[in-house]
């Protein structure tokens, strides 16, 4: 694994910056270990203290301080990219896996990088500056000392990176389990109220069990390598500080070296293999920083080249669209004013077009046009396409913020005319707490309000396209034939596709689309 990812630098601003400050402070460290070194041998040979030594000392200390300070602040900063780009990644339609892996990336994974930042980075940057100045000084003071630690300062990177190369599988497995555990739980306590139904809940605690044990397992294992590298790096940093101060000794004992220069020399010596193995000695804690790193950095989406230009506008027209890999081919035109409605059979297809229709799922072949331009799905394309999910998603908070997702800042007044408009305000207030996932709704009142969403769109961003997957699946009779109504008033004007199998909502539609046979093979199963 490299010291240092460079995309690091290139996903997360202050990173750079950071760097820079390291390097700085990097080599001020080492003239003042330097100056140091030179200063207590000469208080300990002339039993003074030269004011000039606590001047070092504060230096040293205040290098520290600003040290820490930078890596904390740089920590956060980069942290704070790193989870907004995750999450803009998600949010885009390239969303990297379940739920629970993406919560547990934006959440441990990326503070797993704090230890990377504020420990293992400013010393790797050390390793680089420090044992470089002490050898050229230790060249100049006495070649034989020079000699000696520079055949046994690479024994340290040796050994560290041999034990590295073991942990960087290991820990990619403890990042891996931890991930695993992260999806399973979320999913668990999601679907909690169906497993206690089936009386599955204690065999999913138990898989969270073997998961955890599986973890706990992995991390020891880490930890294991962590303590046996630091010990194989103390002893190579002491033996080889052990032959340099033999060396001197003897030197010293036949004359040939003076005694301030020994101290010197003995002092001086250790200051180089230091960065080397507080490096190595912390890049255990930095290994799981970088592994989480490496999942951000899969997660995030590349961003588009090219700014689309005009949102197209006009008959949309699908040509030989494949949604999914298996779904049969679709062609067909949906012009503006009048409804379409796809009829598909159940497992068709059609949710996974209007997938397609708003840039969520990348089709396997075909093309989108509207107006005879070729669509480009990104945000500018969304923000003109009002969607009504087949299971739509209502957030923990007011029934009013529920509505206002759809555009956000939208006024209250605007959000009270689209709930009036949908019969939401029949069932329920603007200021009625949801729980999580709509708890507190019935299906069909879930699906109204979220109609809701789609009037407030129509209201304030007058979309091109009308997306509604099952508009009135849950709803009674007389509330369907309310909602048709509301449906015919919306769609005056713009492109209109609904999914759907009721009769009420077909028999209105001014264009029902015949849909090609259904998937012609099975498909593998979707990865937990
Ligand atoms: N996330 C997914 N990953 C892989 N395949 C999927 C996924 N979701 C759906 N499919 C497959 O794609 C096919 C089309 O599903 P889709 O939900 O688009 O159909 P649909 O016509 O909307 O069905 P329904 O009327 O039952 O809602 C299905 O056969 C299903 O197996």
């Amino acid at each position: 694994m490299r010291p240092f990812d460079p995309r690091l630098a290139r996903h997360a601003r202050g990173a750079r910056r950071y760097l820079a400050v390291c390097t700085g402070i990097g080599v001020l460290g080492a003239l003042c270990a330097i100056a140091q070194a030179r200063l207590l041998a000469e208080a300990l040979s002339t039993l003074t203290v030269p004011l000039a030594l606590l001047a070092v000392f504060a230096v040293r200390a205040l290098l520290a301080w600003a040290q820490e300070a930078a890596a904390h602040r740089a920590s956060a900063g980069v942290k704070a990219d790193l989870r907004r780009a995750v999450l803009a990644s998600a949010l885009s339609g390239s969303a990297p896996g379940p739920a629970g892996t993406v919560a547990a990336l934006v959440t441990r994974g990326v503070d797993a990088l704090d230890p990377y930042f504020s420990r293992y980075l400013p010393q790797v940057v050390l390793a680089a500056i420090v044992p470089v100045m002490v050898l050229a000084v230790l060249a100049v003071t006495d070649p034989a000392t020079a000699a000696i630690v520079a055949v046994t300062l690479p024994l340290i990177p040796v050994f560290g990176y041999l034990v590295g190369s073991c942990t960087e599988a290991r820990t990619a497995r403890q990042w891996r389990t931890l991930e695993r555990l992260a999806g399973h739980f979320a999913d668990v306590a999601g679907g909690l109220m169906t497993l206690k139904a089936f009386g599955r809940a204690r065999f999913q605690s138990e898989r969270i069990a073997k998961v955890s044990a599986e973890h706990r397992r992995a991390t020891m294992a880490s930890l294991r390598i962590a303590f046996c590298s630091a010990l194989v790096l103390e002893l190579a940093a002491t033996l080889s500080v052990a032959v340099v101060a033999v060396s001197v000794g003897l030197r010293l004992l036949e004359g040939n070296l003076s005694f301030g220069t020994a101290l010197f020399l003995l002092i001086l010596a250790p200051e180089a293999y230091l960065p080397l193995r507080q490096a190595g000695a912390h890049f255990h804690a930095a290994q799981e920083g970088l592994a989480a790193a490496e999942s951000v950095f899969a997660a995030i989406a590349p961003v588009p080249a090219a700014a689309p230009g005009p949102v197209p506008d006009g008959i949309v027209g699908v040509r030989g669209l494949v949604a999914r890999e298996g779904l049969a081919p679709v062609t067909f035109d949906a012009p503006p004013g009048v409804i379409t409605a796809l009829t598909a059979p159940s497992g068709g297809g059609k949710s996974s077009l209007f997938a397609v229709l708003l840039g969520l799922l990348p089709p396997v072949e075909g093309s989108v046009r509207a107006g005879g331009a070729e669509v480009v799905p990104g945000d500018a394309w969304r923000r003109r396409v009002a969607w009504l999910p087949q299971h739509p998603h209502l957030f923990t908070g007011t029934v009013a913020e529920n509505i206002a997702v759809a555009v956000p800042g939208a006024s209250a007044a605007a959000v009270r005319d689209a709930a009036g408009l949908t019969g939401v305000l029949e069932f329920t207030t603007l200021e009625t707490v949801l729980g999580a996932g709509g708890h507190g709704l019935s299906a069909g009142q879930r699906q109204r309000l979220a109609l809701a969403r789609v009037a407030l769109r129509c209201a304030l961003l007058d979309p091109v396209l009308l997306l509604l997957d099952e508009p009135t699946a849950h709803l009674d009779v007389a509330t369907e034939l309310d909602v048709a109504d509301l449906i015919d008033r919306l769609a005056a004007g713009r492109t209109t596709l609904v999914a759907t199998h009721r009769r009420a909502l077909v028999e209105r539609a001014g264009n029902v689309l015949a849909w090609p046979s259904a998937p012609v093979a099975p498909r593998e199963p979707v990865p937990a």
